[in-house]
């Protein structure tokens, strides 16, 4: 943002025409938000930087529509513009306190303490004003990014506010797409103050890029319309290889995961003692039993299994460590592979990683933190840029990499990472990611017969996923979204969408 604003500024736009636009534009959003009528105090958090200066112009503003402002100004030196700025509204008599407690019977705060120019931690007495803001009830409006955060990692330089909303100038900030932030950042929303799209592709062009899943693209990547001539074969044939003795109910909700994707035939390999169960919950799917060991999970898949004869493989919910044999005979397959859960640790712990730059097909990779610090010791070692640890795994492993968390990131091997913006805590219980696992391979096993880029696929099923969440926690609580219930809302949280 630094770089693409230099080059507006070099090529002779001025630097307080530019903060005169964004600030005008800040104004009339946080009126509509908090109107005159309603919420006429407002206090005004200014820090030394444009930010700061940001702050200003809007404090400046809303004083002359008539709300009643007050200024908190905790630095001696501000940058040139910011203190023009001071002194205007200082000329115009708005009020201004040396207290943080002043603030706290405000009706609203705005936040212009740091946007992206803060890089160490926030000192002692700002932290500590920071802190009591936190702890009353008054809602706050952070200009940029809540202040406190890295504008890149999202973590918590010591200490930050916690914003009701947050307004991202410009461009999306990395930092409020990462888990860290998510405490923190409020309800989210980009002012679009027109940057020139050249001098933005100019910046970034040498840089990997980073998009954000969208239910625009999220859809255009579903296996919609339906051919009126299609048979079941021709709409993708899944092998699921899940569960054990032990673990049942994970083959059940990938299976459930894969059945809402549409998927034409599905095939889901289970130890033979569970036969059963599976066949009661799954009338459609073809259940194979498989031999088992001692402890009841997978001990091989049956000579008849031709693994050619699938589109798609979902590999690893439930099945335990000891289903290694399968885990290993799958990865050396040819076949369009989704790796998961004990796919994952059989992987990690067979040491096995750099063997998936060899595989013909596409892998993708699905671990929560914990499964990626197995596979990934490395990377996670230090990691404090979830972007960045997904995005070296993609490329170290040539497969397409999924880090499960709050905000789930998606890597592909040439570097560009996907992150999922909007999700619901609801989804974290026990089953939510086989379901995923489920529903991930049931779109890829279609897509690869319109081969259609894989990252495709989790894009899509991580954004359905998601809004399946989202609305079930709607309708039933955040404490009403248990893994079988999720499956029950795929369908509905699609057809809001379509419609
Ligand atoms: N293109 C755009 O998007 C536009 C951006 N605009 C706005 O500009 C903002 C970026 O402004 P910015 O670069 O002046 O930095 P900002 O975030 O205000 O804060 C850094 C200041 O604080 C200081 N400082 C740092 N750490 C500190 C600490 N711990 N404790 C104390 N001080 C500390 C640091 O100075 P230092 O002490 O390092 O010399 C610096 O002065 C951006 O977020 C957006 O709101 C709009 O106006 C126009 C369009
Ligand atoms: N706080 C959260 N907010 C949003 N989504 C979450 C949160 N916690 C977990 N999830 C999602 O829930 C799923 C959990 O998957 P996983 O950890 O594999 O669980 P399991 O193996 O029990 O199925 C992932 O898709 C993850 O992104
Ligand atoms: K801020």
């Amino acid at each position: 943002m630094r770089a693409i604003e230099g080059r507006a500024f070099a090529a002779g736009m001025p630097v307080a025409a530019l903060m005169e636009k964004v600030a005008g534009l800040i104004t009339r959003r946080v009126q509509a938000l908090y109107p005159l009528s309603t919420h006429q105090k407002v206090g005004v958090l200014v820090g030394p930087g444009h930010n700061g200066g940001d702050a200003l112009v809007v404090a400046r503003e809303l004083h002359l529509q008539g709300y009643e402002v007050v200024i908190y100004r905790p630095f001696s030196r501000l940058k040139e513009l910011t203190q023009q700025h001071a002194q205007y509204a200082e000329s115009l008599g708005i009020a201004l306190v040396n207290e943080i407690e002043a603030l706290q019977s405000c009706d609203w705060l705005i936040d212009g303490l740091f946007g992206f120019g803060l890089e160490r931690s926030l000192s002692a007495s700002i932290a500590e004003a920071v802190n009591q803001i936190n702890q009353w009830s008054v809602p706050v409006v952070s200009i940029d990014l809540p202040s406190g955060l890295h504008t890149d990692t999202g973590a918590a330089l010591g200490t930050a506010i916690r914003a009701t909303q947050t307004l991202c100038l410009g461009l999306w900030k990395l930092g409020l797409l990462q888990d860290n932030a998510l405490e923190y950042v409020g309800t989210a929303e980009l002012i679009d103050f027109g940057l020139p799209l050249a001098d933005i592709e100019a910046v970034l062009a040498d840089s990997p890029c980073i998009h954000r899943v969208t239910p625009q693209s999220a859809i255009a990547n579903l296996p919609l319309p339906r051919s009126a001539t299609t048979h079941k074969y021709k709409m993708g044939h899944l092998l699921a290889i899940c569960g054990s003795h032990r673990y049942t109910g994970g083959a059940i909700l990938t299976a459930l995961g894969a059945r809402a994707s549409g998927v034409g035939m599905l095939s889901v390999a289970v130890p033979e003692s569970i036969k059963p169960l599976l066949s009661a919950q799954l009338p459609e799917a073809l259940i194979i039993g498989c031999p088992e060991n001692s402890s009841g999970a997978i001990a091989q898949l049956p000579e008849s299994v031709e693994l050619s004869s699938y589109n798609a493989i979902a590999c690893g919910p439930g099945l335990t460590m000891d289903a290694s044999t399968v885990v290993e005979r799958v990865i050396a397959s040819d076949r369009p592979l989704v790796l998961d859960a004990d796919g994952l640790n059989v992987l990690a712990q067979a040491g096995t990683i750099p063997t998936l730059t060899q595989r013909q097909a596409p892998t993708i990779l699905t671990p929560h933190f914990g499964e990626f610090k197995r596979l990934f010791p490395e990377i996670a070692a230090g990691m404090t840029n979830r972007v960045i640890a997904v995005r070296e795994a993609a490329q170290q492993t040539g497969a397409v990499v999924l880090l499960k968390g709050a905000r789930v990131a998606i890597a592909n091997p040439d570097g560009t990472v996907w992150i999922n913006p909007a999700s619901t805590p609801a989804l974290a219980r026990g089953g939510s990611g086989d379901v995923l696992t489920g529903l991930i391979g049931g779109l890829l096993a279609q897509d690869m017969l319109q081969s259609a880029p894989i990252e495709a696929a989790v894009q899509t099923g991580v954004w359905w996923h998601a809004e399946a969440g989202m609305l079930a926690a709607q309708e039933r609580t955040e404490l009403g979204v248990d893994a079988f219930t999720l499956t029950q809302y795929l369908m509905p949280a699609l057809r809001s969408h379509l419609q």
